[in-house]
């Protein structure tokens, strides 16, 4: 079955599966959202269901939600859970400090509330997505509907008075229709090419009328499981650097991937 995976879908899904280990008895755990955090989640169904694995997870979309009780994972609410032992999500981008940019898939907004309300934030990713400077991805920023066409300009003239190379936002589209997040806001995705200084620029757009949340997370991740389309994994960690080299073993992953997509 993994014959049919893409090097890509190999590398998120073994990071997937390594990251799940993270996750113990009677934890609460924030379950991200997209297609590398649908193989964790994935993988801990499994775990629940094949080892008695016994956790809460908290998702970050409704999308993630549905999975999760699909594969037999107790939800509960952020309200619920009030504090979490631990969040494994994916990212766009990740730098050497482990700041991320997130919400390609939409969902940054509980993304980051739920990141933040955890211990530890772990980021399972593709090698494919690590970069030396933030923002050759578009940075989401979600935005009220109520004059987001006032908003974007705002953010637009404030991205030129900050020197930011780039500059241009787009209205992320459904089809012809504006993208809808999970909250009922829209999403600007800024083309920004390279960000100099996230740690600013984070401030300078949640200060802004009308902003609810941008996709740059600055100190909020703690720990990186790096896969590799040969079933290589790499944990780094903020503090201790690269802590584990592995390699999964595909037979193994053979028959659990089947397993999940049966
Ligand atoms: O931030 C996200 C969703 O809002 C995702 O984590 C990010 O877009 C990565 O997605 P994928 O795992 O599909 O590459």
């Amino acid at each position: 079955m993994t014959g049919e995976l893409s090097p890509i879908d190999k590398a998120k899904f073994v990071a997937a599966k390594r990251a799940a280990d993270f996750v113990e008895d009677g934890m609460r755990v924030g379950l991200g959202t997209g297609s590398t955090a649908a193989w964790l989640v994935r993988c801990l169904g499994e775990m629940v269901r094949d080892e008695g694995l016994k956790f809460k997870g908290v998702p970050t979309s409704t999308r993630t939600a549905e999975l999760a009780r699909e594969v037999g994972i107790e939800v509960i609410s952020l309200d619920e859970a009030k504090w979490l032992d631990l969040t494994i999500d994916g990212a766009d981008e990740f730098d050497t400090d482990l700041n991320l940019i997130k919400g390609g898939g939409g969902a940054l907004l509980q993304e980051k509330i739920v990141a933040t309300a955890s211990d530890q934030m772990v980021v399972i990713t593709d090698a494919g997505k690590e970069v030396e400077t933030l923002g050759a991805f578009p940075l989401p920023v979600e935005v009220i509907p109520f004059g987001w066409q006032t908003t974007h300009a705002l953010i637009e003239e404030t991205l030129i008075s900050m020197d930011v190379l780039g500059r241009s936002a787009t209205l992320r589209m459904n089809g012809d229709r504006p993208y809808i997040t999970d909250e009922g806001n829209h999403i600007l995705d800024l083309h920004l090419q390279r960000i100099g200084n996230p740690r600013q620029l984070a401030l300078v757009m949640n200060q802004m009328p009308g902003v609810v949340e941008n996709g740059l997370f600055i100190d909020i991740c703690d720990t990186v499981v790096i896969g590799y389309g040969d079933g290589r994994v790499e944990v780094r960690d903020i503090n201790e650097g690269t802590v584990e080299h592995d390699r999964l073993d595909f037979v193994e992953t053979d028959n659990l991937f089947t397993d999940l997509t049966d």
